[in-house]
């Protein structure tokens, strides 16, 4: 049986358990930074504390690792750290063309599709019933939220969210780091730390989020 371990035990580490668990990969270690108030639904396992204030206690070696940390900079931060090997996770129900790629540390959810020619980086998630086309490039560590749909051959830089129900037209290139709103509908290319709400689409803020 194919073993892991978990780095976060919030509500998406649950999601991700599931995953794990229907894909029959073992759990064998959860890690939090903050061990006293993480919730594991799962089991009654330890979580034990993490290793962005010891990194050099951190186990680095044994069972690959998934990083189940929801928010891109803080996931980021933490792939950083680690020096162990990644693993990704996949849902049984999700739909991923032959040659789409998806990187190390990456998780889909239950009912996303991922269509040809696509390219998913590392760490990213892919969340439930998210809806990624053909010839599309997702920057490591973005996060392509629920029911979000991109059309054909768009792009999402590096760290960037879109969220909930979002929609991307064909062709569009939102930077790295970017958030797109819930529900918004991205009509034009987005630039790098912009912060774009609505339909059509409009920059609320720019700001670089590891300078603020
Ligand atoms: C399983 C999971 O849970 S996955 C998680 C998925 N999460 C998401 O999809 C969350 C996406 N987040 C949002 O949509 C947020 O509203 C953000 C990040 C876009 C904006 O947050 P903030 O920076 O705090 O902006 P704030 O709430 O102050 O709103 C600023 C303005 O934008 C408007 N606005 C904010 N979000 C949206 C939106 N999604 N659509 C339209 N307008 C919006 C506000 O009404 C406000 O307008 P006003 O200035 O005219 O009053």
């Amino acid at each position: 049986m194919k073993r892991i371990r978990i780095y976060g035990a919030g509500g998406h580490s649950q999601v991700i358990r599931k995953v794990l668990e229907l894909s029959n990969i073992l759990v064998t270690d959860t890690f939090d930074d903050k061990p006293e108030t993480a919730h594991n639904a799962y089991d009654n396992s330890t979580i034990e504390g993490g290793v962005r204030n010891d990194m050099d206690s951190f186990p680095h070696d044994g069972d690959p690792v998934i990083i189940a940390v929801g928010n891109n900079f803080q996931r980021a931060e933490i792939a950083q750290f680690l020096k162990s090997d990644f693993e990704k996770a996949i849902h049984p129900s999700a739909i991923i063309a032959e040659n789409a790629e998806v990187g190390v540390g990456t998780v889909v959810f239950a009912g996303a599709i991922i269509q040809p020619n696509t390219k998913v980086g590392e760490h990213v998630i892919i969340n439930t019933a998210a809806s990624i086309d053909h010839d599309n490039i997702i920057g490591d560590y973005a996060h392509i939220s629920p029911k979000a749909a991109l059309c054909g051959h768009v792009e999402v830089g590096e760290g960037s969210h879109v969220g909930v129900g979002a929609v991307v037209i064909p062709k569009i290139k939102i930077g790295k780091w970017c958030t797109i709103g819930a529900g918004t509908v991205v009509i034009r290319d987005i630039p790098d730390y912009a912060t774009v709400v609505g339909n059509p689409g409009r920059i609320i803020k720019i700001g670089n989020p590891f300078h603020l």
